[in-house]
């Protein structure tokens, strides 16, 4: 991919392209000035703006680059920095479709119109400007500039062989998350990053390591966009197969639970067979990616020292944290006194990360948590994080179906049933996990539960920004584990 990841493939020669010239006829575009003032406003209102919480004092077009031009359609991509009170400035990225009308589907996209006036270089004509990543067309243009390789600012590069057909056009997936995900020619999924981490995004990187090793348990990595952002190269996007037909775990959780809950019976939606395969499957990725970027050793100190920090940064955020304090502070203490054996991991792994296949389960995703620095991201560290990451997501799994019901004897019972499925469920994958990997998770006992305590408390910080209602799914977690 670049100079910073030698041993990845060469990104293949740029074929000829598919993609139009630019016609007199296209779409005026919009002044820096009106997209600055329409961002403003559109921008905390998206479910992958990861500054909510945050109060917007300006935003700026860091870059801006005409794509692809089409007779009626120019696609145009921005990076943008919003600057916040009292936090450090994000970048944004948000490619934009401009036409000269939208039809009925794109208007819940459209981010801004213009009415001509105002204009620079004289008149012009009026111009709708939304989201492109909601029209199959903007995918389109997208997925061809990966086909044939665009050599702008913006550069398209695909991986030797991937052989990308162009002329495919695009759908967004259902569930808006951290970034943004469109299918491409129900063959591809491609992902654009939406807040954007200066450097190459670990996703890429470790789907790269996973391809060499020949892992079965994740989709292969087609293509990647990226570009120099403030002097780094830095990942934008990545296209790979779309996993057809796979449920994700996530869903197939819920379902399980859901079935225990409706029969009052753990045996309605045993989910033990699935979490011991999954755990394998966990396992098989860690020695793989050990093998290929092989391992190190810290100190456990520093470990329990970056999860105290995480603790004392959620305080202000998450009201009622302090009360669990002193048992918090001690139980990070118990997990202090060993070295920890490290290497790359996924780095947020949870139910929604993983997806079940007919045959097995392939884990996506591996840009680690999006609000720590690629750096700390791509920093080693204990394969216990994601195992944890998984246990926490089970616990969320059961709770979040037994959270919105009314505080009466029926929720107790739910509770206790859903309470005895996670214990059997984890007891299942830690089970998988330490077959496949020839090492329980549980020997280091102490070193699970304070990355346990981590996880929940990132949950809680997360929850309280994004979805207030959840927050005591990881507030109860912490309890448990603070009462050991
Ligand atoms: N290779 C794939 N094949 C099929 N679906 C996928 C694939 N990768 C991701 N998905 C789907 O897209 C969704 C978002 O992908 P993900 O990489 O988790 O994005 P985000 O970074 O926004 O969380 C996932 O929840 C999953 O349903
Ligand atoms: O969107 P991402 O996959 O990057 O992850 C972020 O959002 C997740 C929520 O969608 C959040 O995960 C938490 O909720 C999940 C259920 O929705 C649950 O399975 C996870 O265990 C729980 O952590 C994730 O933490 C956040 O990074």
């Amino acid at each position: 991919m670049s100079s910073s990841t030698p041993s990845a493939p060469e990104p293949s020669t740029p074929a000829e392209s598919a993609i139009p010239e630019p016609e007199a006829t296209a779409p005026a575009s919009p002044t820096d000035a009106e997209l600055t003032a329409a961002l403003g406003s559109w921008l905390p209102e998206q479910r992958w703006f990861s500054a909510k919480g945050h109060t917007v004092t300006g935003v700026d077009v860091l870059t801006r680059e005409t794509l692809a031009t089409t007779a009626d359609l120019t696609l145009v991509h921005l990076l943008v920095e919003v600057h916040l009170e009292g936090a450090d400035s994000q970048v944004f990225q948000v490619p934009v479709g401009v036409r000269a009308e939208v039809d009925e589907d794109l208007e819940p996209a459209v981010l801004l119109r213009t009415d001509g006036a105002g204009g620079q270089g004289g008149a012009r004509s009026g111009c709708v400007v939304y989201d492109g990543l909601r029209d199959p067309s903007v995918i389109g243009l997208l997925s061809d500039l990966l086909a044939t390789g665009g050599t702008g600012d913006v550069r398209f590069l695909a991986v030797p062989g991937a052989d990308l057909p162009t002329g495919l056009s695009g759908r967004v997936l259902g569930a808006e998350q951290s970034n943004t995900s469109v299918v491409v020619g129900d063959r591809f999924l491609l992902k654009l990053f939406r807040r954007v981490a200066v450097g190459v995004n670990p996703d890429v990187e470790l789907h790269q390591a996973l391809g060499r090793a020949e892992s079965a348990h994740v989709a292969t990595l087609r293509g990647w966009i990226e570009a120099d952002v403030r002097h780094d190269e830095t990942t934008l996007g990545m296209m790979q197969d779309f996993v057809a037909g796979a449920s994700e775990g996530w869903t197939a959780a819920l379902e399980a639970v859901d079935a225990v809950l409706a029969a009052g019976d753990l045996g309605a939606g045993d989910f033990t067979g699935e979490a011991r395969s999954l755990g394998g499957a966990v396992a098989s990725v860690h020695r793989d990616l050990a093998r290929v970027l092989g391992t190190s050793i810290a100190p456990a100190a520093e470990t329990t020292a970056a999860i105290s920090a995480r603790v004392e940064s959620a305080l202000p955020v998450v009201e009622g944290l302090d009360a669990a304090l002193p048992r918090v502070r001690a139980l990070i203490e118990a997990a202090g006194e060993t070295a920890v054996d490290t290497q790359r991991i996924h780095g947020d792994l949870h139910l929604g990360q993983v997806l079940r296949t007919p045959d097995l389960w392939v884990l996506i995703d591996f840009e680690g948590e999006p609000s720590r620095s690629v750096d700390e991201r791509r920093t080693p560290d204990s394969p216990l994080r994601d195992v944890a990451g998984m246990v926490r997501s089970v616990d969320y799994a059961a709770m979040s179906r037994v959270v919105d019901l009314p505080d009466d004897a029926e929720r107790v019972a739910a509770e206790r049933l859903a309470r005895e499925w996670v214990d059997r469920t984890v007891t299942a994958f830690l089970d998988g996990y330490a077959e496949e990997a020839g090492r329980d998770p549980r020997e280091n006992l102490a070193l699970l539960r304070a990355y346990e305590l981590d996880k929940a408390v990132y949950e809680a910080v997360y929850e309280a920004r994004n979805r207030p209602g959840w927050l005591s799914i990881p507030m109860h977690a912490i309890e448990r584990l603070a009462d050991g």
